[in-house]
């Protein structure tokens, strides 16, 4: 069998995954195919990057060694797997990226012993950082997986009992990050920056920040010690932020994130 990947619904992290793998040449595109009920997409994949979009499913089914379930938890899942149950290589793994939804749903669905994969991606693939959590069913084998998995970022295998933890705190992350940031240069601009110097600045004093703390090994505490003087600037900004409901907000974000992933897992199909 070769190495073939089969994409199942081919939207949004479906493609951040494809344009991944191309790049750091994991696949060539002839040996990935979609289907999506949308054909635009398709033909946007193919268009884009000469992925293979025009073949029957039943056919690509049978010759894929990978087949990833890149549909929405709400799509019909039932009759993805029965597809999948009737068309597929015994010897292809299934790969879900589905949120939510478990391994154990899907052994039910595919009714066999398939070797299956819950992996929850990260779309921050462009930049090779970003953690995919992977939880694999007894079937499944780590090292046939893992070439295929580092191709769209790092990996973490995890128990699946921290799956949608993880999906709410670390796959839904780049969200906390880029709202964060949104709203830090509008302060910038609100304090009489223009919009392109606080852009600036505000991305630099990011990464530096992530720097600082790598390369220092200190507690963001002690950071924060070094950058507040006695009754000055930082220490009466950083009064405001506490006064205000940031913290306990942001854990209230992601935890709200985390109880919307498990509540999909009962959504097929909706
Ligand atoms: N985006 C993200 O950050 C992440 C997403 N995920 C998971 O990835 C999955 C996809 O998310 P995302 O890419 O954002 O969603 P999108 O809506 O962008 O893509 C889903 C695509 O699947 C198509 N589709 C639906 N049912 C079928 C089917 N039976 N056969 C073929 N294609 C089908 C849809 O077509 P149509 O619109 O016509 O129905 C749509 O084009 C979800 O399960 C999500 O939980 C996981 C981690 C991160
Ligand atoms: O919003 C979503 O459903 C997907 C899963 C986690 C992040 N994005």
């Amino acid at each position: 069998m070769r190495n073939h990947v089969h994409f199942i619904g081919g939207g949004q992290m479906s493609e951040a995954i494809i344009r991944a793998l191309l790049k750091n040449r994991v696949f060539n595109s002839n040996n990935i195919t979609v289907t999506d009920l949308n054909k635009e997409r398709e033909q946007h994949l193919t268009e884009t990057y000469q992925v293979v979009t025009d073949q029957k499913e039943e056919d690509v089914l049978t010759q894929a060694n990978l087949i990833v379930i890149g549909v929405r938890p709400q799509d019909d899942l039932k009759t993805v797997c029965q597809t999948i149950y009737e068309h597929a290589s015994d010897q292809a793994t299934i790969v879900s990226i589905v949120a939510g939804v478990t391994i154990a749903q899907f052994e039910a669905w595919l009714d066999s012993d398939r070797a299956i994969a819950r992996v929850i991606p990260n779309t921050l693939t462009d930049t090779g950082r970003g953690y995919s959590g992977v939880a694999l069913n007894a079937y499944a084998n780590q090292a046939d997986l893992d070439p295929f998995l580092n191709g769209f970022g790092k990996v973490t295998h995890i128990d699946e009992a921290l799956i949608d933890a993880f999906t709410g705190y670390g796959v839904a992350g780049p969200n906390y990050i880029y709202y964060f940031i949104e709203s830090l240069v509008d302060a910038g601009v609100l304090a009489g920056l223009p919009r392109d110097m606080a852009w600036e600045v505000a991305l630099e004093n990011m990464v530096g920040a992530v720097e600082m703390l790598n390369e220092s090994g200190k507690h963001p505490r002690q950071l924060l010690d070094i950058n507040n003087s006695p009754a000055g600037v930082g220490m009466n900004g950083l009064h405001q932020l506490n006064a205000s409901d940031f913290a306990a907000g942001l854990q209230r974000s992601v935890l709200k994130a985390v109880e919307r992933t498990t509540e999909l897992s009962n959504q097929e199909g909706d």
